[in-house]
This record gives structure tokens, C-alpha cells and sequence, in this order.
């Protein structure tokens, strides 16, 4: 790799397409990896029989085919293991008989050699703070340590076993086509279409307050029935009480068991005798028009129940808080931290079969601070009387008919959704209804954890027809969505809140990718530090792709070292290259598009490689300063100090809207000053491949 600066003044013809100049980066790419894995293979078992360290201070020898070695069997059978890896990746590569007079063999060969010092130098400087000597094996144990540290935090996460399975499979994926010559990964989604699906996709994060969070809703199970999983809340039999006459009390439990006293169709039909006839809000008026609501109630006053109110009420609040409170953040002055949601019972409501239903209605705010309303409906079966709700174009339905007799469902929606309750044709539909009132927070506390029914958002069947689709991320692929709304996320606390204290769209994308089978998690993200080294060897490859680009003459390749997540695979050369090529990205291709479309050539619009590669944490780090950052690359400090992995291949589908200071660190400039780097808290969602996600689809 030469840095030799050539300035050409613009001519007008141009002897390669950018095309071209886009399959010979590719191709040299591959070749460099092939090279170097044969070299760094040689080179890792070299240093065993070296009689000294080797390194920038001992640097490369002149002629490596007169080396000083411990053991001259073991060196010559390494020479020949290097000739016969490079012959077999690179066949008719090797000009000399001699595989250590070939000089390209060599330059690599010296690159490894310096690159190895460099890595034993960065990793002393940092164990050595505040020691003032230590022997090399001790600094090379704590490297050892260190790197099986970083390494270890992300296998210990689910996000991060499925980030390395994914990663490794494009990677294999990837590399099959560079082998085979097969051009890109084949695939049944065009990028076009690709793209667009992104775009959507970014629309309904994008925009909640006009989209997405008008409702929501959920279920709870009751205690005995089958259908649960572990995520969900469980309720016991729910017991209503209710004043028959003066000195008889009703008694009715749901669901219907027909043993237990209470528990049986007398006592459902008795409380559906003893409701007053439900009226609607018109105007001023209380109206009862039975074409436009036929149903019974009941009011507070008159009936109690054991409803589980301070547990279950208050995590549904709490959901619909989190949804539904931050889209209201114009209409109330409040700021969002300071804000809770009440809820007042309202009505207990009975619409019986066959004929019950509620028309096309908005409900009739109580006050001004009124933004909502939230029906429960109780364990009682029915069919029919789905709870249509719109907003702004959009709809949600609630066909609650099918567990109607085996769980509490729930559904919140604003003040100014027009909804409606479909004919029930059998059965009794039990609901009780809230006011949702916006109030001014007393004291502060956790939410417990996502149990949101995400089916019950519209971004989940938009997702799962992208999901449903075998050409998007057709081999898996990871999301990267940061977060909308801002979070402590560098505080010592973190791990502890996060997910569970997110809010609005955030909250919805979490819980919808999770449910529809994608492994997520919330990472802090780096993103481009943009230091001046690389934009220095950014113009130093574009401008040795320029040169190609007008006479044909040779590309010079620069790359940029990934610090990919996985570790290197020393144990085969087939692997190892893969690995190479994966962790290392082209440069200057983007200025060179740039250049070309400038002189009137032909760029292809979807190509991907000047996508954002963003340093994502392998967890949620709390914030910490460093001695670390006197005149170093800052790149180099984070990738020591943050643990944290360059993830190629990312899809981003936002911008990120709140940082936190990550860490702070000792900048000189003609004087030290303290730098600091921010990061973005970004949800990150590993997609399965579509075979793989095909079944858990399915089960759905
Ligand atoms: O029972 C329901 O599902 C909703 C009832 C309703 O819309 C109302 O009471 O205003
Ligand atoms: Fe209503």
C-alpha cells in the first residue's frame, strides 16, 4: 500500500467504467484476505521459533529465507505449508518457485510483523496505567484477558450470540459468491424494493403521533387456563358484586365454571336483568336509542369487583402510558417525565347476543384533562362485537370473541378515535370501562417490564408481511433503529431500565420485532468519528481508483482494519480469509462515485458499501473517564477502552435523535483538554433467515 499523491488535472476520457473500477476493488480485496490468511497463518506459528519478540522494535528482517530460528525442521515445514496455501487459494499467484523471494509475499509478511508490535504496544499502555513497569508475559496475559473479556461480553447475550451467528453467515454467504464469481447474493427482493420496504418501515417509526400509537392493547390469562406463557400476567376468577334489591346482593364469577357458587348461567343471566338500559352522549343529552347502542350497564355506585386493580390496572396503565403518553406531549404543557396516566371507572357495560352493539361513537370526554378511554373486557364468551377503532385513516380491530371465555383483554385508545362495537351474535360481552385522565407525577418509579400485546399495534402486520417476504433478508439480517425518545443510557443504571423503561414508537418497534421471532436488544452506538487519518488514506484510495478509472493502470488498495466481533479463526485458512474479508471495508469508493458522476459517469445508485459502519457496545456501558487519547487516533482509544464491535452490515433505518456522553478521555491539542465521545441508545434486531423465521411465522 503506497501513499504516493498524484494530482492529475481532469481529463475528459476515461479508459474504465466505475463499474469496473467497483469489480477490481472487490476482486483485489479478495486476493489481499487470501494472501494474508496463508501469511498470518505462517506468521502466527513463526513467532514460536523465533530467538525474539518481533515487532516495529525488532523489525522485519531484509530477507526472511536467512531468518534466525529455534528450530529449522519446524521452519522449513512452515515455508511449505505457506507455499501450498498460497498456491491452493491463489493458483498461478506465486512468480517465484521461491515463496519468500515473492516480493508481494514479503511486503505482506512485514506488514503482519510491524502490525503485531503495534497491537502488544497498544494493549501494554493500557494495562500499564498507573503501574510503572511490568513484565511483557504479564502484559501479554492481561491482553489475553482483556481481548477473552470483550470477546466473552458478547457471546454472553443472546443479542450477541445471534449478532456473531448472523454476521458469520453472511459472511460464509458472502464469500461463497466471491468464490463461485456469482456477482451479488441472489435474492428475491431487488435493493429497490429492498429499500422501499426500509423507507416504510421508517415512515411508521418516524411519524407515531400521525401513524402508529392511537391504541393499543393486551390480555391477561386467568390462573388455571392453558393458554399462557411465561410473559404473561395471570389473573385469579374475577368475583362482581352487585345490589339486586336493597338486601340482596348478587354474586357472579367469570368465567363461568359451573361449580363454583357464583360461577353459572343464572347468575350471568341475573346480572344482565338487573342492568339499566346503556345510553350515549349527544350534545348535552344522554340518549337511549337502542338501533344505535343496545346494551346494558351498570354504574359504579351500584357493583364492585375484585378486578385486581392496584397489580394488573396498574401495569396496564402503565403500558398505556408508555404508549400512548408521549404522542400527547403538544396537547398537555407537561414535560413527559413528570406525567402519569389515572384511570376512573366509568361503567360496567353487558352487550348480549344477538343483537348487542354500539354504532360509530367518540366518547365524550369528562374533562379537560380526559385523554383516553380503556375497556377491560371480563372472561365471559361471546361471539362477534369486535372493537373497531380509527384514527387519521388508520384502523384497529379487537376481535376479542376467540379468548373470550379464557382471559381478560384490554384495549386503550385516545379521546378522538371514533370507534365501534360490531353485533354480538352470541353470548354476553362483559366490559368495564375507564376514563384515562393525564396527571402531574408524584413520585417517580419503575414501570415493570413489556407486556404489551404487540399484536395490537399496526406496525406488527406491517412487519410481518415484510417478515413473510423470502427476499427480505432472505439470509438474516440486523436492524438498527435508534431510539426515538432519550434515555439515561450511560448511566450506571442502565441495564437495569432498559427496555423497560421505553416509550412510544420505541417501545412498539421493540416489542413487535421481538415478538415476530428477531432477537433484540438495546446497544449504545459510536458512530463515524471521522478521524483525520482516514479521511487522509480515504483520498489516497480514491485517488489511486481515479487513476484506474483514466488509464487502467493498477488500484492501490486501502481497507479499514473492522475490529469485527469475531475473533480471527487461526485453525483454517478457508475460514481465516473469509474472516479477513468481512472484517476489513474498501475505501474511497464513495469519493470516487462522487468523482465519476462529476465527469458524467455512470454510477450504480444502490450500491451499499458507503453505508454508515457504526461502533455498537457489546452492553450498555455506564460512563467512565480515561487517561487514554494523548495524541492517539481516537478510533484506537475507543476500540481499547469501549468494548464494542465495528458491525458491518447493519441496516439503519433512522438518525439518531438523543446522545449521552459516553465516556470522557485526555485530549491534547496545544494544551490538554478533556474530549468527550457521545453515544446514541439504538435498538438492534437480529432477523432470522427466512427459513428459520418461516417456522416461527407459523406458529404465530
Ligand atoms: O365495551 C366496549 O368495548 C367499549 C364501549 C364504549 O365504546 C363506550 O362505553 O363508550
Ligand atoms: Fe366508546
Amino acid at each position: 500500500m503506497s501513499s504516493k499523491r498524484r494530482k492529475v488535472s481532469s481529463r475528459t476520457t476515461f479508459k474504465k467504467t466505475m463499474g469496473d473500477v467497483e469489480t477490481e476493488v472487490k476482486r483485489l480485496m479478495v486476493e489481499t484476505c487470501k494472501l494474508d490468511a496463508c501469511v498470518f497463518l505462517f506468521f502466527d506459528s513463526l513467532r514460536e521459533i523465533l530467538p525474539y519478540r518481533p515487532g516495529r522494535l525488532v523489525g522485519p528482517p531484509q530477507d526472511f529465507e536467512t531468518l534466525q530460528v529455534t528450530n529449522k525442521n519446524k521452519w522449513k515445514s512452515l515455508v511449505q505449508e505457506l507455499k501450498q496455501n498460497v498456491n491452493l487459494l491463489l493458483p498461478g499467484y506465486l512468480q517465484n518457485d521461491q515463496v519468500l523471494r515473492d516480493q508481494r509475499v514479503i511486503e505482506r509478511l512485514r506488514q503482519r510483523w510491524i502490525h503485531c508490535e503495534d497491537h502488544y504496544e497498544e494493549s501494554d499502555e493500557e494495562i500499564d496505567e498507573g503501574t510503572d513497569e511490568k513484565s511483557n508475559e504479564e502484559s501479554d496475559e492481561c491482553k489475553n484477558r482483556s481481548a477473552r473479556k470483550s470477546r466473552s461480553s458478547w457471546q454472553s447475550s443472546d443479542l450477541g450470540k445471534a449478532l456473531t451467528d448472523t454476521v458469520t453467515n453472511l459472511m460464509s454467504i458472502q464469500s461463497a459468491n466471491e468464490e463461485t464469481q456469482a456477482g451479488p447474493t441472489e435474492s428475491s427482493l431487488t435493493q429497490t424494493a429492498f429499500r422501499e420496504a426500509c423507507h416504510q418501515l421508517q415512515g411508521y417509526i418516524g411519524s407515531e403521533k400521525a401513524t402508529a400509537l392511537f391504541v393499543c392493547g393486551g390480555s391477561i390469562s386467568i390462573e388455571g387456563s392453558e393458554k399462557h406463557n411465561e410473559r404473561q400476567l395471570i389473573s385469579s376468577p374475577v368475583h362482581i358484586y352487585w345490589a339486586i334489591r336493597e338486601d340482596i346482593k348478587g354474586h357472579l364469577v367469570l368465567p363461568l365454571d359451573e361449580k363454583t357458587p357464583g360461577s353459572n348461567s343464572d347468575a350471568l343471566g341475573q346480572l344482565v336483568r338487573d342492568c339499566d338500559p346503556a345510553s350515549f352522549g349527544q350534545g348535552q343529552q344522554d340518549i337511549i336509542d337502542p338501533e344505535y347502542r343496545r346494551a346494558g350497564k351498570l354504574d359504579p355506585c351500584k357493583f364492585s369487583t375484585n378486578f385486581d386493580w392496584p397489580r394488573l390496572g396498574k401495569k396496564i396503565l402503565n403500558n398505556v402510558q408508555d404508549i400512548l403518553l408521549p404522542g400527547i406531549s403538544t396537547k398537555i404543557q407537561n414535560s413527559l417525565q413528570l406525567r402519569e396516566l389515572r384511570a376512573e371507572l366509568y361503567k360496567l357495560n353487558i352487550y348480549s347476543g344477538p343483537s348487542g352493539l354500539f354504532k360509530k361513537h367518540v366518547d365524550t370526554p369528562r374533562d379537560e384533562n380526559q385523554i383516553g378511554s380503556l375497556v377491560v373486557c371480563l372472561p365471559s364468551s361471546f361471539q362477534g362485537g369486535d372493537l373497531v377503532v380509527r384514527h387519521g385513516g388508520k384502523e384497529m380491530t379487537f376481535a376479542w370473541s376467540g379468548s373470550s371465555g379464557s382471559a381478560i383483554q384490554w384495549a386503550a385508545f385516545y379521546s378522538d378515535c371514533e370507534h365501534e362495537i360490531k353485533t354480538i351474535t352470541d353470548g354476553q360481552r362483559i366490559t368495564l370501562t375507564y376514563n384515562l385522565y393525564v396527571e402531574e407525577l408524584v413520585g417517580g418509579s419503575i414501570p415493570p417490564g413489556i407486556s404489551i400485546d404487540p399484536r395490537t399495534l399496526p406496525l406488527y402486520d406491517f412487519m410481518k408481511g415484510l417478515l413473510h417476504e423470502p427476499g427480505f433478508m432472505k439470509h438474516g439480517g440486523t436492524l438498527g433503529i435508534y431510539c426515538s425518545h432519550a434515555y439515561p443510557h450511560s448511566s450506571p443504571l442502565a441495564k437495569q431500565l432498559l427496555p423497560r423503561i421505553l416509550k412510544g414508537s420505541d417501545l412498539v418497534v421493540y416489542s413487535v420485532l421481538e415478538s415476530l421471532g428477531a432477537t433484540v436488544g438495546i446497544r449504545p452506538v459510536i458512530r463515524n468519528t471521522n478521524d483525520s487519518e482516514d479521511k487522509y488514506t480515504e483520498e489516497d484510495a480514491s485517488e489511486s481508483q481515479q487513476e484506474y478509472l483514466r488509464t487502467g493502470q493498477e488500484i492501490n488498495i486501502f481497507y479499514k482494519d473492522l475490529h469485527s466481533i469475531l475473533p480471527l479463526d487461526m485453525s483454517d485458512v478457508h475460514h481465516l480469509w473469509k474472516s479477513l474479508l468481512y472484517s476489513r471495508q474498501p475505501m474511497g469508493l464513495s469519493q470516487t462515485r462522487t468523482y465519476a458522476q462529476e465527469h458524467g459517469l455512470q454510477v450504480n445508485e444502490n450500491d451499499s458499501s458507503g453505508d454508515e459502519i457504526a461502533k455498537v457496545g457489546t452492553e450498555l456501558h455506564a460512563y467512565f473517564t480515561s487517561t487514554r487519547g494523548q495524541e492517539e487516533e481516537i478510533d484506537n482509544v475507543i476500540s481499547d477502552i469501549w468494548s464494542s464491535g465495528s458491525l458491518p452490515g447493519i441496516i439503519w433505518i433512522n438518525k439518531p435523535a438523543h446522545k449521552e456522553m459516553a465516556f470522557s478521555y485526555l485530549a491534547y491539542g496545544n494544551e490538554a483538554t478533556i474530549g468527550t465521545v457521545y453515544s446514541n441508545a439504538a435498538i438492534i434486531a437480529v432477523v432470522p433467515p427466512f427459513n428459520k423465521r418461516s417456522q416461527i411465522l407459523a406458529m404465530l
